[in-house]
């Protein structure tokens, strides 16, 4: 069976090209891999995951800053469902989304009290993740052999300029244990794909997270893996890699060693601002590649037709079909 790969990031510091290959070879075949020597220090990971102790507060307090139109703020338990053409009932989690936070605020949001004098923390954390998912960008760009006047290794850092609009969202999730008897319908996530151009999924002590592969169709588990986060590809990576690069089916599901625990993660959403166009990347590796069908295994709650040509019309159609407000 596959198994998903672990690269050591620090050899792309001394082999560009080498490790550049290799990750453009674990997102051509399976579009998850986990990155050991990533730069994110261990002590901001474990400071950031104490920020979960947000959800210990009362329901009322943490239903005072719901999620709002920018996909900012508190989603609750049932509320998310990611997977709206299989589901019933939503997701058995809940969750914090900061936005990209300006001077200590989500642009358009404000922040609970509870994260009041923390916020510089989250700020911090937040560039942290987007420099590494610049890098990692970076590294597809030199796979890919972008032409130098196209914007060579640049290509994606010029549609990610961290100053500009865009989905970029940090985050919390907490997975409470089931306390009822399992309904059928229940599931931690639902199988969806992610929306934007990378993610970083840092998980800590339960597992439950499930990949589908992309050629046989198999669900595998992605176990917690001591000192690795794990990445994987999005829907606008496949897009402008005319479906090179796997944006994989994810989910979380019950186990019955885990199902009475608390399950806690984080993910950095990367996306790209919203004003950055669809259209394939400048590369001979896409050369004999079709684009592709953008509809397909998507459901755009809109009106299910009409394609997006810009990566935040391509989120927004994603967000309507899986929030209820
Ligand atoms: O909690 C996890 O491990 C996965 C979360 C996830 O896939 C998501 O929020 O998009
Ligand atoms: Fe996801």
């Amino acid at each position: 069976m596959e198994q998903i790969p672990i690269i050591d990031f620090s050899f792309f510091n001394i082999d560009q090209v080498g490790c550049s290959k290799e990750i453009k070879r674990a997102s051509e075949t399976i579009g998850f891999f986990y990155l050991k020597n990533h730069g994110i220090p261990q002590d901001d990971i474990d400071k950031m995951f104490q920020n979960a102790k947000f959800f210990d507060l009362s329901k009322e307090d943490k239903l005072k800053y719901p999620v709002n139109e920018n996909y900012s703020g508190y989603v609750s338990i049932h509320q998310e469902m990611l997977d709206p053409s299989n589901q019933k009932i939503g997701d058995w989690k809940e969750c914090f989304n900061f936005g990209k936070l300006h001077d200590g605020k989500p642009r358009s949001q404000k922040l609970p009290p509870y994260f009041e004098g923390k916020s510089e923390f989250i700020i911090k954390f937040e560039k942290k993740c987007h420099q590494l998912c610049m890098k990692i960008l970076q590294a597809y760009a030199i796979a890919l052999e972008i032409p130098q006047e196209e914007g060579g290794k640049n290509w994606f850092e010029q549609r990610h300029k961290y100053e500009n609009e865009s989905g970029d969202t940090l985050r919390i999730l907490h997975y409470p244990p089931i306390k009822h008897n399992i309904d059928e319908q229940d599931i931690r996530a639902g199988s969806h794909t992610d929306y934007g151009s990378l993610t970083i999924l840092f998980q800590k002590d339960i597992g439950g997270l499930e990949i589908e592969l992309p050629l046989t169709k198999q669900w595998i588990s992605a176990p917690v893996i001591n000192e690795c986060v794990l990445i994987n590809i999005a829907d606008l990576l496949e897009y402008w890699s005319k479906g090179l690069f796997k944006s994989t089916k994810h989910r979380v599901v019950f186990n019955d060693d885990t199902l009475m625990k608390d399950r806690y993660s984080i993910a950095y959403f990367c996306h790209a601002e919203n004003d950055a166009g669809l259209d394939p990347i400048p590369s001979k590796y896409l050369e004999n590649l079709v684009p592709i069908n953008m509809e397909k295994g998507i459901s755009y709650g809109v009106d299910g037709v009409k394609k997006p040509s810009t990566a935040g019309e391509h989120l927004m159609y994603r967000l309507v079909s899986t929030y209820q407000y």
